[in-house]
This record gives structure tokens, C-alpha cells and sequence, in this order.
């Protein structure tokens, strides 16, 4: 079968290989696109590191602690921080949760309406996608608000449950300090985004033949206001910084933040919302689980300093247009779309 061979998958596994292969022969005749890794320099570098405990220190640690963060934020929009307070067993446990629900059949996955209420995942979804455009990976990606509403007391639902309740605090925590430090009221983000309006999100990117070729995640920027990732030992997430690609280390027991779109604009460019992808390897699966902290559909997102980068606009719009733009475009546009014409 020459270039046609198709590797054998586990009955959990997506048909990445088929499908992205299928879309090749479409748009390019068969060729192969330009190499992922070759594209743009990749450097790895260590992320900022930031260790938590000193929020519980004295006075001085304490403020020197909310300066690293802040500073991270704006320079980096990504660091990684120690001693967080979410429980080794617990991570341990939603680990092993997720490889679970991953192993399950893809045909139940994919139709099983039931399993985490229908939010699996898998390759792109939109219709008109181009090759370069596919992502190599599967995911379940479900709004807090089912898991707290579900009564559900399957043993992932009530691991996601604790999970949730965990990381929520953490991620209030962060945006207090980061509101704090521009002025504003540290509580305003608590009031829009309430326990149920944010997004849990467990991926998996599986092995893949062709790791120069495709990409595990496409680069975006997250459509949030801050991001709380937990990575496994293996690797493959990259952020784009001074025109490079650059490869975040694993860091045992940290958990990763990253800044989403809505706080870049609603601090007007303060923090920044960073480009990260994903890439993957052929020797190894991957699992990653990302905590979205989103809020109402209804809140406003203005920036209190005036002239402001973007205009006014509310979450659902915002949503709306990222969904229209990948029907459209195959990919998110994001805050550009919303820069304030003057
Ligand atoms: O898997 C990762 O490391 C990143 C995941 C991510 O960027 C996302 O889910 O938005
Ligand atoms: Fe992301």
C-alpha cells in the first residue's frame, strides 16, 4: 500500500491517520505541507517559576510574590507555579480518571451521549478545514455547570468535582492579585465568573507517524480571562515569544497559567494573551487537563482606560464571532477582531 499504510489503532483511538491523510490528498495532491518544527525556530526555555508559598508568608514575600506574578503575566502571559495547593492524589486521581474515559471505545465516545454529556471531541471539526488546520487530538470539554448540576456520583464525576472546586479558588486567586494590580476592585472577576460559567477541558493527544507534519493542538490563543493547565512528564506545549516557538519543560507538581483573551482586553494590553500550540511525538501519548476561567455570557468587556485598545463587547459576542470566524476562516481570529477603529 506505500503512502497509503494506515497504522493499526486501538479500538480507543480516533482515525487521525485516515483523516488527516484523507484531507491531504484534497488540498494538496498528496504532498506533504511544510514541517511543523521547521516553520519557525523552536528554543526550549524555562518558564517563569513561581512558588506560592510565599502568599502565605509575611508581608513583604507576600507583595514580592504578587509582583512575580503580575510581571510574568505581562512579560511572558504564561508562567508555572509550585505549592499551589492542589493535592499530588488528586491529580493523581483525575489522571487516572481521564485515561479511563480516553480508553473507553471511540465509537462509544463519539456516541455516547451520555458519557460527560456529548462533549468529546476529536481531530477538527469544521467542515471546510484545511490540512494544516487538523489537530491531532481528542477531547472532552465540558462546562463546570454540568458537573455541578449532573447529581451524576459516577467516581469521574465526583474526582472532576473536587478537581473543579480546587482549581476554581486558585484561579480567583490569580485574577484577584492580577485585578489588584491594575487598580481595579480585586473582587470584580469574582462577580462575573461565577463556579458554573467556566470550562473544564481533559485532552489526549495520541502518538502520531508524522509528528513533523501535524500539530497536536493549532496555535490559538484561549478565549478566557486566565488558564490553569496540568501537564503530564512527556511535553509538546509551545508558546510564541519574540518570534520564536519556545518548548515549556515539564516541571514536576507545577501547574502552568497562561493569560486568556478577555483579561488582555479588559486591562488593555497590560497582560498578555499568548499564542501556544501544541506538538506531538511518535513515541509516546500525551494528556493534558485545562481549566477555562470564563464568565456570564452577558459581561461586558471594557477596558477602564481611555483611549481603549478594543471596543466594548460582551462574552457571547465574543464567542460568537471566534465560532463564525473557524466556520468561515477554519480558525479563530480572536481579539483583532474587536480593535477599536479610531
Ligand atoms: O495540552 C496542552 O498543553 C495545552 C492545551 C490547550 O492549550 C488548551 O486546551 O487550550
Ligand atoms: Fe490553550
Amino acid at each position: 500500500m506505500g503512502d497509503q499504510q494506515v497504522s493499526p489503532l486501538a479500538p480507543y483511538d480516533p482515525p487521525l491517520e485516515e483523516t488527516y491523510k484523507n484531507l491531504l490528498k484534497n488540498e494538496l495532491g498528496g504532498s506533504s505541507p511544510m514541517s511543523v518544527q521547521e516553520q519557525i525556530i523552536v528554543e526550549a526555555r524555562e518558564l517563569p517559576l513561581i512558588d506560592l508559598n510565599k502568599l502565605r508568608s509575611g508581608e513583604k514575600e507576600r507583595e514580592e510574590c504578587k509582583r512575580e506574578i503580575a510581571k510574568a503575566s505581562e512579560e511572558w502571559g504564561f508562567f508555572q507555579v509550585l505549592n499551589h495547593g492542589i493535592p499530588r492524589n488528586l491529580l493523581v486521581e483525575m489522571r487516572e480518571e481521564q485515561e479511563k474515559l480516553f480508553r473507553k471505545p471511540f465509537i462509544e465516545k463519539l456516541n455516547d451521549k451520555n458519557l460527560l454529556d456529548g462533549s468529546y471531541w476529536w481531530g477538527t471539526s469544521s467542515a471546510n478545514c484545511l490540512a494544516h488546520q487538523f489537530s491531532w487530538s481528542e477531547a472532552f470539554h465540558l462546562p463546570l455547570s454540568h458537573i455541578y448540576d449532573s447529581g451524576c456520583l459516577t467516581s469521574i464525576s465526583s474526582t472532576m468535582e473536587q478537581y473543579a472546586s480546587k482549581v476554581s479558588e486558585l484561579a480567583q486567586q490569580f485574577a484577584e492579585i492580577l485585578t489588584e494590580n491594575i487598580g481595579q476592585d480585586p473582587s470584580y472577576i469574582k462577580q462575573m465568573c461565577l463556579p458554573n460559567t467556566c470550562y473544564l477541558r481533559m485532552n489526549r493527544y495520541p502518538s502520531c507517524p508524522l509528528p513533523q507534519e501535524v500539530t497536536g493542538l493549532m496555535p490559538h490563543t484561549d478565549s478566557d480571562f486566565l488558564t490553569i493547565l496540568h501537564q503530564d512528564e512527556i511535553g509538546g506545549l509551545q508558546l510564541f515569544k519574540d518570534g520564536k516557538w519556545v518548548a515549556v519543560k515539564p516541571y514536576d507538581g507545577a501547574l502552568i497559567i497562561n493569560i486568556g483573551d478577555l483579561f488582555q482586553a479588559w486591562s488593555n494590553d497590560v497582560y498578555k494573551s499568548v499564542e501556544h500550540r501544541v506538538v506531538v511525538n511518535k513515541w509516546s501519548e500525551r494528556f493534558s487537563m485545562a481549566y477555562f476561567l470564563c464568565p456570564t455570557h452577558d459581561t461586558i468587556i471594557e477596558s477602564f482606560v481611555k483611549p481603549s485598545v478594543y471596543r466594548r463587547f460582551s462574552f457571547r459576542e465574543y464567542r460568537q464571532q471566534v465560532q463564525e470566524d473557524v466556520k468561515k476562516f477554519g480558525c479563530k481570529i480572536g481579539l483583532p477582531k474587536f480593535l477599536n477603529i479610531i
